[in-house]
C-alpha cells in the first residue's frame, strides 16, 4: 500500500480535532463478544461485538482529489458517516444506515455520485448504483439510470420491490417513474467542474485514462447495526467521458459492493473494468473467509489488483465484529469511519483525524 507521510494540511474546519500518527487505519480485534439472533432475521445467527457496534465507514473515491476539493471531502465524508451512525445508534438498520450515508454524498456536489457526476462522452449523465444486505444476500442495482437525484434510493428500491437484481437504462428509469420517484433536471446533476473536465478530456491530445485518477469520487458505505446485520452501499457517475451505455463495477454484485453477515461487507472505489476483472468485493470478502482481517484482505485485494490488471482504487471493509479498514493504493481516497461516539477520517494514506461526536453535538 502507497506510504504517505502525515500531511501537513490542516483538518477541516470543525470542533475538537486531532491529528493521531496512527498509519494503521483500521480496528483491531476485540474482547467481550456474545452469540445473538434478531428478531428480524430468522436464523441468521450472529457474533455481536459488546463495544465495536454500531459501526459505519464511508468514502468519497479513491483517486486524487483537487486542493481546493480536499477540506470539503474531508468533511463531506465525514458529515455521511455521522448522519449513518446517528440512524445506527437510534436503532435503524445497517441498511437505512449506509443509504443515509450515500445520499448524502449524492447530494454533496464535491462527489461523483448523483449531483456532481462526471459525464459521458456525449456530455450526458449516466449513474450506477447498487445496494446489499448481508442477512439476507438480498442486492438491488441500478446502471446508466438519468434524471434522479439518488440513484442509491432506486437501488433500494429494486431489491425491495423486484424480484431481479438489476435494471439498467430507460428500464431503470420506467421504473423509477413508476415508484414515484421525482425526475430531475439533468442540468442540476452537472457541475461547473464537471464540465469544464468533460471539455478538457474531449480535446484530441487529452488521456482520459489517466484523468480518470483525477476525479474518481465514487461513493460507497458498509455498516454493522446494534442486531450484528451488515450491509453495504456504492453510488458513482462512472468515469470520466465514458461510453453512452458504459455499466461499470458499481452496478455489479461482487464488484461494485458485497455484504454477508458470515464474513463482512466490502464498498470499492476504483477503475471498474480492474475492479470487475477481479471482483474485487468477493475477492476481499474471500481473503477474510480464509482467516485475513478486514486490512490484510483489502490489501491483498489492492494488491492482487495492481498486479493482476495494473488497476488502482482503495474500498471500504468491515467485518461482523465491527473491525474495520479504510485501505487504498491511489494518491487518495477520502474516508470517514463513525465508532463508539468517535468519527475518524483521513484523505492521504497514513492520515487519520478524530473527532468526538457527543461533543460536537452539546455544542452545535
Ligand atoms: N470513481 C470510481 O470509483 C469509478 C467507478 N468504480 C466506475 O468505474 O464506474
Amino acid at each position: 500500500m502507497m506510504e504517505v507521510t502525515e500531511s501537513a494540511r490542516a483538518p477541516h474546519p470543525g470542533p475538537a480535532h486531532r491529528l493521531t500518527s496512527n498509519s494503521d487505519v483500521s480496528t483491531t480485534a476485540l474482547k467481550g463478544q456474545r452469540c445473538a439472533t434478531s428478531p428480524h432475521s430468522g436464523s441468521c445467527l450472529r457474533w455481536i461485538s459488546m463495544s465495536l457496534l454500531p459501526v459505519i465507514v464511508v468514502h468519497g473515491g479513491a483517486g486524487y482529489v483537487p486542493r481546493k476539493h480536499a477540506d470539503l471531502s474531508c468533511k463531506g465524508v465525514s458529515e455521511a458517516a455521522r448522519a449513518g451512525y446517528v440512524c445506527l445508534r437510534d436503532g435503524l438498520s445497517a441498511m437505512d444506515a449506509v443509504v443515509k450515508a450515500v445520499t448524502l454524498l449524492e447530494d454533496n456536489p464535491v462527489f461523483n455520485a448523483g449531483r456532481g457526476s462526471v459525464l459521458t462522452h456525449k456530455g450526458t449523465v449516466e449513474m450506477d448504483a447498487i445496494v446489499m444486505d448481508g442477512c439476507t444476500l438480498s442486492s438491488g442495482a441500478v446502471s446508466a439510470v438519468k434524471r434522479i437525484a439518488n440513484p442509491v434510493q432506486l437501488a433500494r428500491l429494486v431489491m425491495e420491490k423486484t424480484s431481479h437484481l438489476c435494471l439498467t437504462a430507460e428500464g431503470a428509469s420506467q421504473f423509477a417513474r413508476d415508484m414515484g420517484i421525482p425526475e430531475v433536471d439533468e442540468e442540476s446533476l452537472i457541475t461547473d467542474y464537471s464540465r469544464m473536465r468533460w471539455r478538457q478530456n474531449l480535446s484530441p491530445d487529452a488521456n482520459p485514462v489517466e484523468s480518470q485518477m483525477g476525479k474518481m469520487g465514487t461513493v460507497g458505505a458498509v455498516a454493522v447495526d446494534l442486531q450484528g446485520n451488515i450491509a453495504c452501499a456504492t453510488s458513482t457517475g462512472g468515469l470520466i467521458n465514458q461510453m453512452e451505455g458504459r455499466v461499470g463495477d458499481t452496478a455489479c454484485i461482487g464488484c461494485g459492493a458485497y455484504a454477508d453477515n458470515k464474513v463482512g461487507a466490502v464498498s470499492p472505489t476504483g477503475h471498474g473494468e480492474a475492479i470487475m476483472k477481479i471482483t474485487l468485493s468477493r475477492l476481499i470478502l474471500f481473503y477474510m473467509e480464509q482467516g485475513k482481517s478486514a486490512k490484510e484482505a483489502a490489501d491483498l485485494g489492492l494488491a492482487y489488483m495492481l498486479d493482476r490488471v495494473q488497476g488502482l482504487g482503495g474500498v471500504v471493509v468491515v467485518d461482523p465484529k465491527g473491525n474495520w479498514a479504510a485501505r487504498f493504493n491511489s494518491l487518495q481516497m477520502a474516508w470517514a469511519a463513525a465508532q463508539g461516539d468517535e468519527v475518524h477520517y483521513g484523505l492521504y494514506a497514513g492520515e487519520r483525524f478524530t473527532q468526538d461526536i457527543q461533543q460536537d453535538e452539546a455544542q452545535s
